[in-house]
């Protein structure tokens, strides 16, 4: 019998690597599961990534329960939703709404009636609502800390812990949360943001370990920059809006590609999928990989940061 020698292992192990990338492809290339008459609730669905999602997971066929803050903005979205309905193959169904404050954590057990009264059921939920903030953490009140906090993570967790039940009773369903790459990597000047983002990896991961037994797939979805109103809509140190449309964002990826991003990882069952550039997946590796110089680039990040806004 031949011995493998130092000399044979490389090309061994470059095997497995080229069958290991090829089966990775083959996986990406299945269609995954129809999301056809597949009821759907997307949080924060009145604009932005929500909006674009409500429209893919409309074109997909799904049973769409959108829900926001704003009827008015929400019955808008279906309005358009309707209208588009024509140019898609798939039997497309009249979204619902449901309209409820994420940051009133206390009341989503109200809203997860509402939303299970729509269809009975609930196969995917889309934790997609969260606020950005911008500010120095010495001159923010202790208040925009918290209020980000409910809104980001203790609202998406009340609410997924209120529709939950009903899932494991089916031994069916699906949790997604749209988290961001400041779930992986901390920046200067975001710190209420990035905190609750890293605590909502940190739920979900929790929360797939627990239900795998019961068949029900946790999808953490990480984007880095999209062209949104997120910045506009942000929040900064004193809880005033910070109402600027950042160059970041505006130059960020179009919404439209991270919903079918969204959709892809649905239809796959994806575990965590990070939707990002080179260079803030190059970060997340490097917070892991070399802590040091993370923190080094980061600090001078808040010192370059801290000039501009002296000037
Ligand atoms: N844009 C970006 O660069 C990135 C965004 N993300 C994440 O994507 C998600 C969507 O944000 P995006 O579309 O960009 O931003 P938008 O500001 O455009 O949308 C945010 C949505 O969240 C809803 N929302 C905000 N606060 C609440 C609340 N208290 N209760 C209920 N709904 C609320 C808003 O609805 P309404 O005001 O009508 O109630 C709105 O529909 C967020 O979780 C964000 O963190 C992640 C990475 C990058
Ligand atoms: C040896 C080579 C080192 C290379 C590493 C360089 C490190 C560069 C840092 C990159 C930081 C990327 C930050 C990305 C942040 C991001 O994408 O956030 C997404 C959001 O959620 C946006 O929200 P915001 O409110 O901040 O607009």
């Amino acid at each position: 019998m031949e011995r493998i020698t130092g000399g044979g292992l490389f090309p061994l192990a470059l095997a497995g690597a080229g069958v290991l990338l090829l089966y990775r492809m083959l996986v990406r290339l299945r269609p995954g599961a129809s999301l056809q008459d597949a009821v759907v609730v997307i949080t924060g669905a009145s604009s932005g990534l929500g909006k674009e999602c409500a429209r893919v997971f409309h074109a997909a066929g799904a049973r769409l329960v959108l829900c926001g803050r704003d009827a008015s903005r929400l019955q808008q979205v279906v309005q358009e939703l309707t209208a588009s309905s024509a140019e898609t193959h798939n039997q497309t169904h009249i979204p619902r709404t449901v309209v409820f404050d994420l940051a009133a954590t206390d009341t989503m057990d109200r809203a997860a009636e509402q939303i299970l009264k729509c269809y009975g059921q609930v196969d995917v939920l889309i934790n997609n609502a969260g606020i950005s903030y911008r500010g120095n953490i010495l001159d923010t009140n202790i208040s925009v800390q918290r209020d980000v906090m409910e809104t980001n993570y203790f609202g998406p967790i009340a609410l997924t812990q209120a529709v939950l039940p009903s899932m494991v009773c089916r031994r069916s369903g699906h949790i997604v949360v749209i988290s961001s790459v400041q779930g992986k990597i901390a920046i200067p000047y975001r710190s209420a943001y990035a905190a609750s983002k890293h605590a909502t990896q940190a739920y979900f991961d929790c929360l797939r370990a627990e239900i795998e037994r019961f068949g029900i797939p946790v999808t953490v979805i990480s984007p880095g920059y999209i062209r949104t109103n997120l910045s506009v809509n942000a929040v900064t140190g004193d809880g005033s809006k910070y109402g600027i449309l950042d160059k970041t964002t505006a130059t960020g990826w179009d919404p439209r590609d991270v919903a079918h991003a969204v959709l892809k990882a649905v239809r796959h069952r994806s575990k965590d999928v990070v939707l990002a550039g080179s260079l803030p997946s190059l970060a997340i590796y490097l917070r892991t990989l070399w802590p040091a110089l993370f923190f080094k680039l980061m600090a001078s990040r808040a010192r370059k940061e801290q000039k501009l806004k002296n000037k």
